[in-house]
Formats: C-alpha cells, structure tokens, sequence
C-alpha cells in the first residue's frame, strides 16, 4: 500500500516547495495537480479559445498528456487564471481524476509512497491519505513570494496587481461548487506566514514522523 501525503491550501502558500522537499526526504513520487489545470488552461489558451469555454476545456482536458507540458509556459500569471476558471468545470475535473487517483495508489518508478499538493487532494482525489496537510499563508505574504517569483522571471506585473490576483483565484477555488478547496475535517494546518521554508519542512516531518510510528 502506497503512503499517501495530501497536501491542499491557497495559492502561493508553499505547496509545492514543501511536497518537493518532502517527495525527496521520503523517497516518495511527487505530483503537482496544479500543473494540470494550468496546462489544460493553458493549451485552451494556445488553441484561440476561451477558458471560460467548457467544450474547449473538456477537450484540452482529455487532450492532457502529461509528459508534454511546458514547465515555462503554464508558470504565467496567465496561466494561473486559466487553470482557475477550468477548475469550476466538473467534467474538466472527472477527467483528469482517475490519473491522480492511480499516481497515489501506484506511485511511479516504484516508488512506495507519493505527495500530491493541490485543492481538493485532501477532500476528494485522496481522501483516505494517509496525512493531509493544509498549507496557508496571509494574502499579502503569499502575494509576495509569488512576486518575487514572477518578477524572476521577468514579468513586470506589480505586487498590487498580484494580490489582487491571488484574492480573486482564492475566492474563485473556496467558493466553486465543485471540489472547492477546504481544509479537510482531518487535516493538519499549517501557518507558513511566519515560518522560512526549512522551519515548514521540519514541522511537516513532525508530523508525519508521528504517522508513520
Ligand atoms: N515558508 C516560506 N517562506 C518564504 N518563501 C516561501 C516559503 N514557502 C515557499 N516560498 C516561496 O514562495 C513561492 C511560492 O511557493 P510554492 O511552493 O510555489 O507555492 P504553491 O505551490 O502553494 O503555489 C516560491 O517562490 C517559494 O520559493
Ligand atoms: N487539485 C487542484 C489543483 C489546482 N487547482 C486549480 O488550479 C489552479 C492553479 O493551481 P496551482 O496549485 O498551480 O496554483 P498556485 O498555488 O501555484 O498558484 C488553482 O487556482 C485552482 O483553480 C484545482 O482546482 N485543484
């Protein structure tokens, strides 16, 4: 049985650097579901379509191959927005569920364990995980982190503009009605507004150490 480590929460809040770090701690596979969104979001978006366009989401959607996403490309503000508005869509939501569902149960290469970071990993794709983390950080210090990541590489959006942006992606993700993304009844919060990167990773080896044993 693979060991599962769910972890869901805002944008920007750390997410990923956190299952990455984890992922290579434990020896687990790791899987950003976000990615998938935003490279369904974006390949409407290269096809001329609308994202808010259901019929062109699907088809993107069922199109996904995940080994031919653009790292680059779907890291855009653009992109964030896009993958938030395919993400209301349940259709577009089924059809890239069962693949998250078989990447925890049989992680890749082997591998006896797999951390998946996304909305509703938690609540929905994994709800028997065998630890589910919810990583959250204030508005204002998530819209930091991710503009000093964006202005890195070489977008000129301002922080204001960010926030803004994250307020609104937030609002849309907890109040969609399908698989918005809450803090699951079992989960561990965790605050990383005033925590480095480090002091996060050892408060969720902590906690982990402790299911494990
Ligand atoms: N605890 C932390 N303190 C400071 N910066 C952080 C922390 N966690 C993550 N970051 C930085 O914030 C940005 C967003 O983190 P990321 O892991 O991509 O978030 P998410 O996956 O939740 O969107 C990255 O540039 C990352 O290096
Ligand atoms: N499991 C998931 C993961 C992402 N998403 C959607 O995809 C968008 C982009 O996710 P992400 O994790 O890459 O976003 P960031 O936290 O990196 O900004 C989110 O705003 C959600 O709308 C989702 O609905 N469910």
């Amino acid at each position: 049985m693979s060991f599962v480590v769910a972890i869901d929460g805002p944008a920007a809040s750390g997410k990923g650097t956190l299952a990455r770090r984890l992922a290579r701690h434990y020896g687990f596979a790791y899987l950003d579901t976000g990615s998938l969104y935003r490279a369904v979001g974006q390949a409407v978006r290269d096809a001329g379509s609308d994202p808010a366009d259901e019929t062109a989401a699907l088809a993107a959607a069922r199109a996904l191959d995940i080994n031919r996403i653009n790292e680059k490309a779907i890291r855009t503000r653009e992109a964030g927005e896009a993958a938030s508005l395919v993400a209301v869509m349940a259709p577009v939501r089924a059809a890239i569920l069962d693949f998250q569902r078989d990447f925890a149960a049989n992680p890749p290469g082997g591998q006896k364990g797999a951390v998946l970071d996304g909305r509703d990993i938690g609540t929905v794709v994994c709800p028997d995980a065998n630890v589910k983390l919810f990583v959250t950080a204030s508005p204002e210090v998530r819209a930091h982190r991710r503009w000093l990541e964006l202005k890195g590489s070489g977008s000129a959006v301002s922080e204001a503009q960010v926030l803004e942006d994250t307020r609104e992606r937030d609002a849309r993700d907890a109040g969609r009605a399908a698989s918005p993304m809450k803090q699951a009844a079992d989960a561990h919060l965790l605050d990383t507004t005033n925590l480095s990167i480090e002091a996060a990773f050892g408060e969720a080896v902590r906690i982990i150490d402790k299911s494990m044993s």
